[in-house]
């Protein structure tokens, strides 16, 4: 629970409250007037961050005083900033005629509940109590009063007697404080602004009404109430009422919309009709109407449909920096999870109050016939996942979120075959993030001209929607469910690289998680390639990487470059692999505000080939081309597939009762994406697959083959199903598709929780 309180109320050092109060005296002996006064931003506290130490240390002194007293030296040196700098601190009281503050918070008499109190850059403290600075919401001031309220969403045991089995949740507050004098309690708030609270600044009563009261100063004494607050933000929200079995809407106005009225947002709510609507309604969109970003209120397919409208606009430039916010209210919520670590609406809407951006790459999946693209932030699959994803379509009014136990139960007993041709570029090596080759002039480069060709093309209606899933996570766990006779499948199967590749390419074997297999080939490796590529004419871009950034280790891509400049492959290579530097995207973000290109290193190619750029950035004196290196290698697969996974991230799911992670390797800002192959096929190999995944084996099967990789084409065989799951939503390959990374070009409203909620 984030707002303690302890029943000793001796201030010695080894009582809970002791030492609290001795952290803070030594915060406050340490406090740097000048740092707290005059740089109360967050970039004081960013910098400040490295000396705050957990609140969970907190928790446990007041928990146990006796370790607190043996730990005592421990603290008094290591943590004497547990609670940051102190913004302002004096005398509050809690006022226990507030209606949301416990019992337990209020005493009977005023003096008892009158503390000692302290804002910090982290906390305000009372007392023994904390409050987190990230679980205020808003706080509210009638200026000239000397009372305000602080609103907030700690996080709280359950009182229920079961509480010791619940996990804790976010539950809303409100804390009115009284302070000894208006001037006070305009010093306390303006010190919540500073540190970047919203502040509802309400005018003084006396403006409107006759009301007299003891609190209220004189107008000729009031003082000008300059409470530098920072203005609302301004946002749209999309809501699918059918999400969560039709649970979403319920969840918004109950739980999220006031948090967000308290902080003063400013929101205007559009509930989706039909399948569609929220593409085409942010296709259309006037930015100017929400700048300060989407929020969805749904599963991972309302978030799959805005990214999809965001990214066929033309004004593409503007879209891709619009902020996404998430609201998990859908049947699972694998990307918000993962990257946030929220899973609840309410820590969820903290995170958006909070605000910051968490950028993310995103890939596209690129119908290569029809030019048709869909994007997609999550995973894409093939195989029986897709299935089952399109049999549960039938079961959805019946079984609501229960369909994909019950599609999957059935696909299993009926297992189909699956054969798959596909070919993918590894990355370059394992600190390689899947650096294209680039040239000099980069910084100069708007990244949002890099991408235009496939903006272009996804502008292209999309394939028709035939059904949609949250989270593949059911379908996962379907097999486990799933009894019935096993059937074992060829024993010729082997998703392993054959030893050729293995040999001719020693990258994709580093990349293959060095595991050894005694499986046996399910595919077919693909011999000499005479062509270069299959690939249609990308715009080949010269594209900055963040490699530094994400892939610390990246000198050996860097080294790679040497290579550049030519076009002839080693002829070893050349009989397992085919040389195509793939589709390149802008691999910066849009929106960074930092001159990020500023910070890279030149990468001066000995002798680039300059491939035709558009006239355009000729004219700007932009360099743009993407120089193929041999380190670019398509291997060439075909053969048996149970499925094929091309993940974003790692994939965290919310449903499942494990901790259940499709790709653990991969990471939502890491430039490439993890490709999952699960080899051959047969129920018995399907079930220890989904059986395995549940407990994060999956990756050690011997028909599972685990790869990072730059692209991905894949083309259905013969007789196989053509289901293409994307973040939820079916489609249907058609012909090859081409699955590609573009680095960072979605960002998310919030940060990463540093305690994710389990
Ligand atoms: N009003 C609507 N009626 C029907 N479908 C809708 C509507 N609004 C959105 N959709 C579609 O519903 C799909 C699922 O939405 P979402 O992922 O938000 O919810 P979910 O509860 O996780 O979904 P599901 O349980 O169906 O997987 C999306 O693909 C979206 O296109």
């Amino acid at each position: 629970m984030e707002i303690q309180k302890s029943d000793h109320h001796e201030q010695n050092l080894t009582s809970p409250r002791g030492l609290i109060h001795k952290v803070l005296r030594r915060t406050s002996s340490r406090r740097s007037p000048t740092a707290a006064d005059h740089n109360p931003s967050p970039v004081f506290l960013e910098t400040s961050n490295s000396k705050f130490l957990k609140q969970k240390d907190i928790d446990d002194a007041i928990k146990d005083p006796e370790k607190a007293g043996t730990h005592d030296n421990r603290i008094e040196d290591e943590k004497s900033d547990l609670l940051g700098y102190e913004i302002c601190s004096g005398k509050l009281t809690l006022d226990n005629k507030s209606k949301s503050a416990s019992g337990e918070q209020s005493g009977s008499g005023s003096s008892s509940n009158c503390f000692d109190a302290r804002l910090t850059t982290e906390a305000l403290v009372w007392g023994s109590n904390i409050l987190k600075l990230e679980d205020i919401v808003s706080v509210s001031y009638h200026s000239g009063l000397r009372h305000f309220t602080v609103h907030a969403c700690p996080l709280e045991k359950r009182s229920s007697g079961l509480s010791c089995f619940m996990k804790p949740r976010k539950i809303q507050k409100d804390l009115r404080f009284l302070s000894t004098s208006p001037h006070e309690a305009f010093r306390w708030v303006n010190g919540f602004a500073d540190q970047q609270c919203y502040v509802n600044l309400l005018p003084h009563p006396m403006a409107s009404s006759k009301k007299h009261s003891s609190e209220l100063i004189p107008f000729d004494n009031m003082f000008d109430p300059c409470v530098k607050c920072r203005s609302p933000p301004k946002i749209l929200v999309i809501l699918n009422p059918r999400s969560g079995h039709g649970r979403s809407s319920k969840v918004f106005h109950g739980k999220v919309e006031p948090i967000f009225k308290l902080a003063g947002f400013k929101m205007e709510v559009v509930k989706t009709t039909h399948a569609g609507h929220a593409k085409s309604l942010v296709s259309t969109i006037d930015f100017s109407t929400c700048p300060d970003g989407i929020v969805c209120v749904g599963g991972d397919g309302i978030v799959n449909e805005v990214l999809n409208g965001l990214l066929c606009r033309d004004d593409q430039n503007v879209a891709v920096s619009v902020p996404i916010g998430i609201i998990p209210a859908g049947s699972d919520n694998s990307l918000v999870w993962t990257v946030l670590g929220v899973k609840d609406p309410i820590s969820a809407a903290m995170s958006i109050v909070r605000g910051g951006f968490t950028p993310i790459d995103v890939f596209a999946v690129e119908w290569i016939q029809s030019g048709t693209i869909h994007f997609g932030t999550t995973v894409s699959y093939f195989g029986f996942v897709s299935d089952v994803l399109e049999l549960s379509e039938r079961y959805q009014k019946r079984f609501g979120p229960l369909r994909y136990f019950v599609a999957g139960f059935l696909k299993f007993l009926c297992l189909p075959k699956y054969s798959f041709e596909l070919e993918y570029l590894p990355i370059s090596d394992g600190g390689g993030g899947g650096e294209h080759k680039i040239v000099e002039g980069q910084d100069k480069v708007d990244a949002s001209d890099l991408y235009d060709d496939v903006v272009r093309r996804s502008r292209v209606e999309c394939l028709p929607r035939a059904s949609s899933l949250s989270s593949i996570d059911s379908i996962m766990s379907t097999g486990i469910m799933s009894g019935g006779d096993l059937e074992v499948s060829s024993p010729h199967a082997n998703n392993e690289p054959s030893e050729l590749v293995r040999a001719l390419d020693p990258k994709s074997k580093r990349l293959s998680l060095g595991r050894t297999s005694t499986f046996k080939e399910p595919e077919e490796v693909i011999h000499p390639q005479a062509h270069v590529s299959s690939t249609p004419n990308w715009r080949r871009s010269k594209s900055k990487s963040r490699t530094e950034k994400a892939w610390p280790g990246s000198g050996a891509t860097n080294d790679a470059n040497s290579s550049r400049g030519t076009t002839t492959h080693d002829k070893e290579d050349a009989s397992s692999t085919i040389s195509d530097p793939g589709p390149v995207w802008d691999s910066g973000p849009k929106w960074d505000d930092e001159p990020k290109w500023d910070n890279q290193p030149n990468w001066e190619p000995e002798t680039p080939i300059d491939l035709p750029g558009p006239l355009d950035d000729i004219e700007l004196g932009l360099t743009k081309e993407l120089v193929p290196s041999l380190d670019e290698r398509w291997t060439v697969r075909k053969g048996r597939y149970l499925g094929v996974l091309v993940c974003n991230h790692s994939c965290k799911t919310v449903q499942s009762l494990s901790s259940q992670v499709i790709a653990p390797k991969a990471e939502y800002d890491d430039n490439c994406l993890d490709l999952l192959l699960v080899g051959g096929s047969g129920r018995l190999r399907l079930l220890k697959f989904l059986v395995l995944l549940q407990f994060g084996k999956h990756i050690s099967l011997p028909n599972v083959e685990y790869l990072k990789v730059k692209s991905v084409r894949l083309k259905a065989g013969p007789n196989t199903h053509d289901g293409c799951g994307i973040d939820g939503e079916l489609l249907h390959v058609k012909g090859q598709v081409r699955c590609s990374l573009l680095p960072q070009q979605c960002r998310l409203i919030g940060r990463p929780a540093k305690n994710p909620v389990q």
